[in-house]
């Protein structure tokens, strides 16, 4: 790897690398920067933009009133090129003068919106369910619960064992277990026995144990005491653990956990007591653990990166979430309901989709299940010209796919996708078999993604709608680098 030679090279890395548009105007209104990715979306080079006037290069922008008017503005709807994207205008001042200003365009960020909101409303709603125990009862029961588990969709069969059984376990304190491939709505089956439970008054408190760097996770689950590191906070600070006093602790990605950490919780489970690092006093903590995976958990104990005692402690109902392919008659009622909500929240009542779109939708894998569809939900709906969504709206990885289908079906319609299972099933040779298929698939839709994303894994996950530790796993499986 080369060595970053200065500031400038970091700054030109970083805009680079953002896949936010940035544009930099001078106090005339000028072009002084504008990242690859605005340049991207607007299909032009950096040498056509630079020096230009931004009215000259951005459709509909109010760049040079803010630098007018000094006045920043904040998540404003902008047309380019047909779409409504969301974008904020920020001011530069210097000594009591505005000399430019700096456009952000966040043209891919819908579901990043959503899930802000998402979790704003939990919180809104842990925090009403805290104040709650002080005012009357009718409040309570006016109070909107996010999750519960009847509002979670699916109406197959397997979908209602697992509502059913879920329900079930709601009315326990017991330690949960939910696995299921990353996207197919382990978090909001845990929110939904968390609301339908006797904790339902406490927090609901969600730890990724991925997301968290390895020497910071102690911390972070236990809490620390005054002066337990250098720069820790003075007071001390509480641990996700503590936090969930008389609420849900849900520990996701629980397979992502080192040993070390695994031995602590272990210890957590049968002693129900933390102590905070740096600490000498023990705290008891009463509170119900849902953890949840994608990993093969049975495998890891097998091959020793899991502890075997703490596995059967989670283990103790176990509710496993089968993949969106798997119950593809959910698919309609999700896109409902994700065309309901998106459009809403764009603005945009009218949108709805052509028959023949859900058809297809419901013949793609969805290999980012649920999370996949409700990102791609947000683009056909962001980006539809027209109120009716066609196949000719579909995000090109989508397309790729029934192309490929098309070329392994037969016989084709002259539309070329008119897809039907009873009339065209995919012919696949017998020393192939589904899986093979799959995976093949699978990889070509990785690959293109990386491809699309210049290497970067974060995009490319993004892009595919998994988590990134799920694309490091599969990457690792298919032998792509
Ligand atoms: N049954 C459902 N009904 C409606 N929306 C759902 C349902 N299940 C999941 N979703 C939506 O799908 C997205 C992913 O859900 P969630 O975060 O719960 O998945 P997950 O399995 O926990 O993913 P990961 O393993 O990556 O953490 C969210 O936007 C969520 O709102």
């Amino acid at each position: 790897m080369h060595a970053i030679q200065d500031s400038a090279d970091v700054l030109q890395l970083i805009l680079d690398t953002m896949y936010e548009g940035i544009v930099l105007v001078d106090q005339y209104g000028r072009v002084r920067e504008m990242n690859q990715a605005y340049l991207k979306l607007l299909n032009l080079e950096k040498e056509a933009v630079l020096g230009k006037h931004v009215t000259d290069v951005i459709e509909n922008t109010r760049i040079h009133h803010v630098l007018e008017t000094g006045i920043p503005e904040r998540g404003h709807l902008q047309r380019i090129q047909g779409h409504d994207m969301v974008v904020h205008r920020i001011p530069i001042w210097q000594d009591g003068k505005v000399i430019g200003a700096v456009g952000v365009l966040i043209f891919e960020s819908m579901s990043d919106l959503y899930r802000i909101i998402e979790r704003t409303q939990v919180m809104l709603h842990n925090e009403s369910q805290k104040h709650s125990a002080s005012v009357p009862t009718e409040h309570v029961a006016l109070q909107k619960r996010v999750y519960t588990i009847d509002e979670t969709i699916g109406q197959t069969h397997a979908i209602k064992v697992i509502k059913q059984m879920a329900k079930k376990a709601a009315k326990t304190p017991v330690t949960v277990l939910v696995t299921g491939e990353s996207g197919t709505g382990k978090e909001v089956l845990a929110q939904g026995i968390h609301y339908e439970s006797a904790f339902a008054n406490g927090p609901f408190v969600s730890v990724n144990c991925a997301a968290i760097p390895e020497p910071l996770l102690e911390a972070e689950l236990f809490g620390y005491d005054d002066g337990a590191f250098t720069g820790a906070r003075k007071g001390g600070k509480p641990g996700q653990i503590e936090l969930a006093h008389m609420g849900t602790l849900f520990l996701d990605e629980i397979g992502d956990m080192p040993l070390n950490m695994q031995a602590k919780l272990l210890r957590f489970l049968e002693d129900k007591e933390i102590q905070r690092v740096g600490g000498v006093t023990k705290r008891r903590v009463h509170t119900r653990i849902i953890a949840a995976t994608n990993r093969d958990l049975e495998a890891m104990v097998r091959g020793g990166q899991f502890r075997e005692d703490l596995y059967y402690r989670l283990n103790i109902i176990r509710l496993h979430l089968p993949p969106l392919r798997s119950r593809r008659e959910d698919i309609p009622l999700l896109l409902e309901f994700y065309l309901e909500q998106v459009s809403k929240h764009l603005n945009k009542p009218d949108v709805c989709f052509d028959s023949n779109v859900v058809q297809l939708l419901m013949q793609y894998d969805w290999p980012g299940n649920i999370r996949e569809l409700v990102h791609t939900v947000e683009v056909l709906v962001s980006l539809a010209d027209t109120p009716r969504i066609t196949k000719h709206d579909f995000p090109p990885h989508l397309t790729k796919f029934f192309e490929m289908q098309n070329h392994e079906t037969s016989p084709v319609t002259s539309s070329g996708v008119e897809l039907t299972p009873s009339t065209n099933e995919p012919t696949v040779s017998p020393a192939q078999n589904v899986r093979e298929v799959m995976a093949n698939h699978e990889m070509t839709v990785i690959r293109q993604a990386l491809l699309d994303a210049h290497g970067n894994k974060s995009l490319a996950a993004k892009k595919l709608g998994i988590h990134r530790s799920t694309l490091y796993e599969k990457l690792k499986r298919y032998g792509l680098r």
